[in-house]
């Protein structure tokens, strides 16, 4: 039988604050039990893992990308309906979603891993626009000083910022200093099956993980389903026979029911 995953769906004051500010706290969208499971499967993933740090990413955090197409707990949590209502509630105007990519992250403590620079998920993407988010959900308490994700509030207006992790000294901040004026997001205390949501535009980052034990998180993105394929050069999309100009009408973007 198949699994499924109990998510709560977003409420109309959630909806409303994700479209003012570029991000919102989903306190609660998996229940426990389910959160449990997930865990236990996510160290399994994560302790296989090769610890390569080759990239500016990698010394940030490690990843087990596309976690849900190998995995049935997490393809089930990532295709849930709810999931998908609630991708859709809030990007506002899109009439469905699809899924972009799933992650399992990890930063260590002690120093493994630093902090998450400030950044903008959509300069890299190879779509004509920018309806795309990331559902961030803690998989084991996340306190602040463990490195939950901070926000610059409402950053998701000002456009493309430009890329990051392309070479040093390239975060938002130190390209873009009146970002400063903007409202710091404040540092959350994440429960296991919490989440953050933020938009693809929103300027984001993470502190380093001060406390004795991993950080571990799924993250889904979700963008609009109408989007089209604009052919920039992208290590997903570069072969996959995708059409400029025509939706990514592909089994690695699938659609979500919502
Ligand atoms: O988990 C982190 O520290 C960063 C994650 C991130 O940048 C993202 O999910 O877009
Ligand atoms: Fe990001």
């Amino acid at each position: 039988m198949a699994d499924e995953i109990p998510v709560r769906d977003v409420t109309a004051d959630e909806a409303a604050f994700f479209a003012e500010h570029g991000w919102v706290r989903l306190p609660g969208l998996v229940g426990p039990d389910a959160v449990a499971r997930l865990r236990e499967r996510a160290e399994v993933y994560l302790r296989r893992r090769e610890r390569e740090r080759t990239t500016l990413v990698d010394r940030a955090f490690g990843q087990s990308r596309d976690i849900a197409e190998s995995d049935e707990l997490f393809r089930a949590l990532t295709f849930a309906p709810a999931m998908g209502r609630a991708a859709t509630r809030l990007l506002r105007g899109v009439r469905g979603v699809r899924v972009q990519v799933t992650n399992l992250l990890i930063k260590e403590p002690g120093g493994g891993h630093g902090a998450t620079e400030f950044h903008q998920d959509f300069p890299w993407m190879p779509m004509d626009r920018s309806a795309m988010l990331t559902f961030w959900l803690a998989l084991v308490d996340v306190p602040a000083d463990m490195g939950s994700l901070r926000f610059y509030d409402g950053s998701h207006r000002y456009g493309i910022l430009g890329r990051s992790f392309t070479r040093e000294g390239d975060d938002q901040l130190s390209q873009h200093p009146w970002l400063k004026e903007l409202e710091l997001s404040p540092s959350l205390d994440l429960a296991a099956g919490d989440a953050t949501v933020h938009h693809s535009l929103t300027v984001h980052g993470a502190p380093a993980n001060r406390r004795g034990t991993p950080r571990l998180s799924f993250t889904v993105t979700y963008f609009d389903a109408d989007a089209l394929y604009t052919g920039t050069p992208y290590a997903q999309t570069d072969g996959l026979g995708l059409t400029v100009n025509r939706p990514f009408e592909h089994p690695r973007f699938p659609p979500v029911p919502a």
